[in-house]
């Protein structure tokens, strides 16, 4: 046999062995708003990129198409109606401490009763209470519980989460909790942040003890995580402490992260800047000098109104600052078992109604800037040709009804690297 027919019969055997799949193509059409929210994380730079009657054209994982219903339609295999609906990218919480176990609403009444946050850690409450809890669960319970956690983010719009470890304080627990983080399977993508330092637990007198205790077990929890992270306050953890902490992360790639300003300010964004953090978080107290120090070096600053909101507080960081002064402004939930929430929609909210930011601002943190605030802005965030196709349809005619029409969940359907994963009355995933 001569060797061209040879080669033709191994072609078409090849071809019948290994027939090539087409791609899936999944188009999500007619939406009476569809936001990109393509352009950039600056106040200047955003826009909510809105096209009217707007459609996705998706193949596999990724969006491969935006434009108007009328050039998209007819070009794939499926199709998904968002006739007076807003589509727009999935929510990203940048800031959430997951993984817990027990709750804390006991402490409703000792707030109610005028406590504050730091009176009740220092009586072996707050965190402290949950690290006892956390350290007694397994990891399969703790597994069972964030998974239900992930459930409620993902029927709530979240497509992405950072998620910190911080309940364990010691290195089998703080191993524990970010094995859950890595090992967990749910279509939310998780990110993993090691927060070793988040309290001064009961086998150190001195916080300076703890610290040189965390730094010792960097080398081997690193390759567990993407983000280091400490509480800096007043009571908790000195500037000088979280600097030598954030620091020695750093050497094992780990990039900083900072609590910063939460009940006090005692320089924590000072501490944000000299170390090179993405993000410093809560900012309730900073001062205007310090907000001008972070403007300087572009830190993204990730407002948590959840947790004010559940200390009863009427102090909220003062975004219109942060924003005037060109800082890039992202939300979180912050949850947590104080603030226990896992609507992105109500942080929305509380955005709009306590610090005063436009519904567009409080859109935009809640997508592109949270996705920069977890170095992310590149491949989520935006609804842009080549992203990973993450995107949420909502029961709103226009985006402004986000926040707006609040305590209730407006998402109606849930797309998760191209694939429906939720839709309003059954879960597909
Ligand atoms: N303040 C520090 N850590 C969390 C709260 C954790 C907790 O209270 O369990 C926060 O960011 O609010
Ligand atoms: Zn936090």
């Amino acid at each position: 046999m001569d060797m061209n027919v040879k080669f033709n019969n191994l072609l078409s055997r090849s071809i019948f062995i290994f027939p090539i799949y087409l791609p899936y193509m999944l188009l999500i059409k007619n939406a009476s708003q569809l936001l990109t929210l393509a352009g950039g994380i600056k106040k200047e730079d955003y826009e909510l990129g809105i096209i009217e009657n707007g459609a996705v054209l998706i193949e596999g994982e990724k969006i491969v198409e935006i434009g108007s219903t009328k050039e998209l339609k007819g070009s794939a295999d499926k199709e998904i109606d968002a006739s007076s609906k807003v589509v727009m990218p999935g929510f990203v919480d940048p800031h959430t401490h997951l993984v817990f176990s027990g709750t804390r609403e006991n402490e409703l009444y000792m707030k109610l009763q005028g406590k504050t946050y730091l009176e009740i850690l220092k009586m072996g409450g707050g965190i402290l209470r949950t690290v006892r809890a956390t350290r007694n669960a397994s990891k399969e319970a703790l597994i069972k519980e964030s998974m239900r956690r992930l459930d409620y983010m993902l029927v709530n719009g979240t497509t992405t989460a950072e998620a910190k470890s911080g309940y364990g304080l010691n290195y089998e627990d703080e191993r524990k909790i970010l094995e859950v983080i890595n090992d967990i399977k749910h279509p939310i993508d998780l990110v993993p942040t090691f927060l070793g330092a988040h309290a001064l637990p009961p086998e150190f007198k001195k916080s300076g003890e703890h610290i040189e205790y965390m730094k010792k077990i960097i080398p081997k929890i690193a390759p567990l995580a993407k983000f280091i992270d400490i509480f800096c306050e007043k009571g908790v953890f000195n500037c000088e402490e979280s600097k030598e902490y954030l620091d020695e992360g750093k050497k094992y790639g780990l990039v900083p992260k900072i609590h910063a300003d939460e009940i006090e300010d005692i320089g924590c964004t000072k501490v944000a800047v000299e170390v090179g953090a993405i993000s410093a978080d809560h900012l309730v107290k900073t001062s205007d000098e310090n907000i001008e120090l972070m403007a300087k070096k572009g830190i993204i600053a990730v407002f948590l109104p959840a947790t004010p909101y559940m200390l009863l507080s009427k102090e909220y960081a003062r975004a219109r600052k942060f924003i005037e002064m060109g800082i890039p402004v992202a939300l979180a939930t912050d949850l947590n078992p104080n603030a226990y929430t896992e609507s992105m929609q109500m942080v929305i909210s509380l955005a709009i109604t306590q610090m005063h930011m436009l519904p567009e601002e409080a859109i935009a943190a809640s997508t592109i800037n949270a996705a920069a605030a977890i170095g992310m802005k590149d491949k989520i965030g935006s609804l842009e040709k080549g992203k990973q196709a993450d995107l949420i349809i909502l029961d709103a005619k226009n985006y402004q009804q986000i926040g707006y029409h609040f305590g209730v969940n407006l998402v109606e359907k849930v797309i998760k690297k191209g694939k429906l994963v939720w839709s309003r009355g059954n879960v597909l995933h």
